[in-house]
């Protein structure tokens, strides 16, 4: 039998503590505030269990998540939200699940939320073992969900931050078109170099889809509920800035063959030579379009890349981005 949800002491309504403080959403932090009590419930849902569990959530704003969060009684909450307006609405929150849920209040950018400092005491898991009881949730604010996925996967491919305590799970909002990329499998029109980062170290599952209309102020865009839970044994094992350099290179040119954009690994005069070696030793037929290679097929060329690296090290250093030495004559 599923445990009764928390009850909270009669509070005013979020959308009337938006009024009262005149909380005027701002565009420049993509504040967009889901006020529906059905959805932020079934936001918390997509986590799974959170009861006695470590939270942390991203972005609270005004609160409409946390509410939900606090119902199911988490051991403790962490909220880490940029904007300093919302502090009085946050705090009543904290006062009025004090005897239940232990809430931290963290004004800061989530970008250098110190996680291991906010989960200490938290028990850690080995990798391999079940996921840990922590979780990340949040309504992620549009302009930082995509660089902070990257630095996220970054941390789970080295086990640190809020991963070195084991596979702490995480349910976020995107841009409906980004959680359709993170989960995108082979040949789907929407398979980019972010679903295949996405894959390699998570299992994604795109959850549910909350229509724009849901949000005040209303965006553009439909979003996306997304849940990733850290795989025990990611498809890949090398250095994330490698094979993020792979990836890159090889979706630069994605309506052509993958020869074209994975040639791109190699400087001009060894290029034709290396690409074809790269996917020979890979096993991947070099004439199919990056989106149509599977994520094992791409984890086999980031190990054919390392092999061509290790014979020939000054590869590993070349970016074809960076701009081309100028020949200066002296004098
Ligand atoms: C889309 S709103 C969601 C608000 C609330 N969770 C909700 O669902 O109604 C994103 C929230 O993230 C906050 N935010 C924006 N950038 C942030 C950052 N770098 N670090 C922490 N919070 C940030 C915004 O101030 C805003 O409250």
């Amino acid at each position: 039998m599923a445990a009764a949800n928390l009850r909270l002491p009669p509070l005013p309504t979020v959308r009337d503590l938006i009024k009262l403080y005149k909380l005027r959403a701002l565009r420049q932090l993509s504040q967009n505030f889901l006020l529906d009590e059905r959805i932020t419930d079934k936001i918390v849902k997509a986590a799974g269990n959170i009861r006695n569990h470590y939270v942390c959530e991203v972005g609270p704003g005004p609160g409409s998540i946390t509410r939900s969060i606090i119902r199911k009684c988490p051991k403790k909450l962490i909220v880490v939200e940029k904007d300093p307006r919302f502090v009085p609405i946050l705090e009543l929150l904290q006062e009025a699940s004090q005897s239940h849920v232990k809430m931290g209040i963290k004004i800061q950018d989530i970008r250098d939320f110190n996680f291991e400092e906010g989960f200490a005491g938290a028990p850690a898991r080995e990798w391999t073992d079940y996921p840990p009881p922590i979780h990340l949730i949040g309504n992620l604010p549009f302009s930082v969900s995509t660089n902070l996925i990257i630095r996220w996967l970054h941390a789970i491919s080295e086990q640190r931050s809020a991963w070195s305590f084991g596979r702490s799970t995480m349910t976020l909002t995107f841009q409906k078109e980004v959680a359709e990329r993170i989960v995108a499998p082979v040949t789907h029109e929407q398979r980019c170099r972010l679903s295949v980062m996405c894959q390699f170290w998570c299992d994604v599952e795109h959850k549910f889809t909350i229509p724009g209309r849901a949000f005040v102020p209303k965006p553009d865009v439909d979003v996306g509920v997304v849940t990733l839970v850290p795989k025990k044994h990611p498809l890949v094992k090398l250095p994330f800035k490698t094979v993020e350099k792979i990836l890159r290179t090889v979706f630069n040119m994605r309506q052509k063959w993958s020869i074209k954009g994975g040639g791109r690994l190699f400087p001009e005069d060894k290029r034709d030579e290396l690409a074809v070696k790269l996917f020979a030793l890979a096993d991947v037929d070099s004439r199919i379009r990056p989106f149509e290679i599977s994520n094992e097929e791409f984890a086999r060329i980031c190990y054919a890349y390392k092999v061509i690296c290790e014979e020939d090290p000054e590869i590993e250093s070349y970016d074809f981005r960076a701009p081309k030495k100028l020949n200066v004559v002296a004098g």
